[in-house]
């Protein structure tokens, strides 16, 4: 395979992708976009879960128009598919957030843009065409992190994303082995240059001195006063939290960080009940180990409003930019309606739990 259009699902973007990584980047990196921490349990658990669930289809059903369009926080999309916040682009593609922002704002999808971005928010804003939220990793210097939100307030940013999950950078062995390498020349706008005494640490330990371990419910009101974007916590995985979170008038976002932080962390599957019916009228999206279009219907059936793709999108991105995003999206769209179609749905509130059968 030498065109990110000749792949005929993710799994073969991926080895595209991991193959044009090893070719262009330091052997740290493919590390990185894998890994998982510990023991990799849940990153297996992940890849597995979604299959738990066995599809019921209905049957003489007229499927001739099937719709997958959804809605998150007001924005129409194409199909019920986002991408999920990931560090620093521009290790994977020259154009870096730029690409896959402008590939999301192509297929009427939606970018979530990392902190740890290489591109500043305002040209990542200009490539999504509104058709972004914004992830925030809360730094020790609040200062900082203000002047973040309120630049991605006022670059058009439709939500700030707050990731809970993440306090701590979880224990990623390949990494502790191998450190991460990053270009010398590589853009981190939104991390500024290193502060004195920082030298010996590797990017990772760095990152992970940047950030508040303090943070805890309370802080949300802070958060809330800097800005009047509505507000998602990504990361929460029971009920307890899901029920805090809608307290605190915030949407959900239902994730184990791709098995990066918590080794033995349940599974999104596993929880997407209990925490969709803590939520209330709160919205609830889910990321983990999505490659399939039968995995976004799933998620669906399980009451999340959409799906969001984490390492599918920077296989794409890595096997050939905005095309090769842009092929991602396509391929988990039309398996989706393939799908829809032939469990007898022709749109998505007509998925709910009578379409899972579980193993
Ligand atoms: C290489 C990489 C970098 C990531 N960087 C971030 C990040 O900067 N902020 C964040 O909230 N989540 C980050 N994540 C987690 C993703 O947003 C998402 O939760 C996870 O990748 C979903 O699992 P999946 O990769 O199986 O789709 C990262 C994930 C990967 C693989
Ligand atoms: C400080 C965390 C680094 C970015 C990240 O979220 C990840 O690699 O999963």
């Amino acid at each position: 395979m030498e065109h990110p259009t000749d792949c005929l699902n993710l799994r073969e973007l991926e080895l595209l992708g991991r193959q044009r990584l090893a070719d262009s980047a330091h052997p740290s990196v493919v590390d990185y976009y894998l890994g998982g921490a510990g023991d990799e349990r849940t990153l297996r658990g992940n890849r597995e879960a979604w299959a738990e669930w066995r599809l019921r289809p209905r049957m003489l059903v007229d499927i001739t128009e099937v719709d997958t369009s959804a809605s998150v926080l007001g924005l129409t999309l194409s199909s019920p598919v986002g991408i999920a916040p990931s560090a620093m682009h521009g290790l994977a593609h020259p154009e870096g957030e730029c690409a896959t922002a402008a590939a999301a704002a192509e297929a009427g999808s939606l970018m979530t843009l990392s902190t740890l971005s290489t591109r500043t928010l305002e040209d990542v804003a200009a490539a999504a065409q509104g058709r972004w939220w914004f992830q925030l990793y809360l730094y020790r210097d609040r200062e900082v992190s203000r002047a973040l939100v309120q630049r991605a307030e006022a670059a058009g940013a439709r939500a700030l994303v707050l990731t809970v999950d993440a306090p701590l950078v979880g224990r990623r062995e390949a990494l502790l082995r191998r450190p991460l390498q990053l270009p010398p020349d590589l853009p981190l706008p939104n991390v500024g240059p290193r502060t004195p005494g920082t030298e010996s640490l590797t990017h990772m330990q760095y990152f992970d001195s940047l950030l508040d371990t303090a943070l805890t419910w309370r802080d949300l009101e802070w958060l809330q006063g800097i800005t009047r974007l509505p507000l998602v916590l990504k990361g929460i995985l029971t009920a307890e939290d899901a029920a805090l979170a809608r307290e605190h008038g915030a949407h959900i976002w239902v994730s184990n960080h791709g098995g990066r932080q918590l080794d033995g962390a349940v599974t999104a599957p596993e929880v997407l009940g209990e925490v969709v019916a803590a939520a209330g009228d709160r919205e609830v999206y889910v990321d983990g180990g999505v490659t399939r279009g039968g995995d976004v219907l799933r998620a669906l059936a399980l009451g999340a409003r959409a799906v969001f793709l984490g390492r599918a999108a920077l296989w794409g991105l890595a096997a050939g930019g905005q095309a090769g995003v842009a092929h991602t999206l396509k391929l988990l769209h039309e398996e989706l309606a393939l799908d829809m179609a032939l469990c007898g749905k022709t749109a998505l509130d007509q998925l709910g739990p009578d379409l899972l059968h579980r193993r």
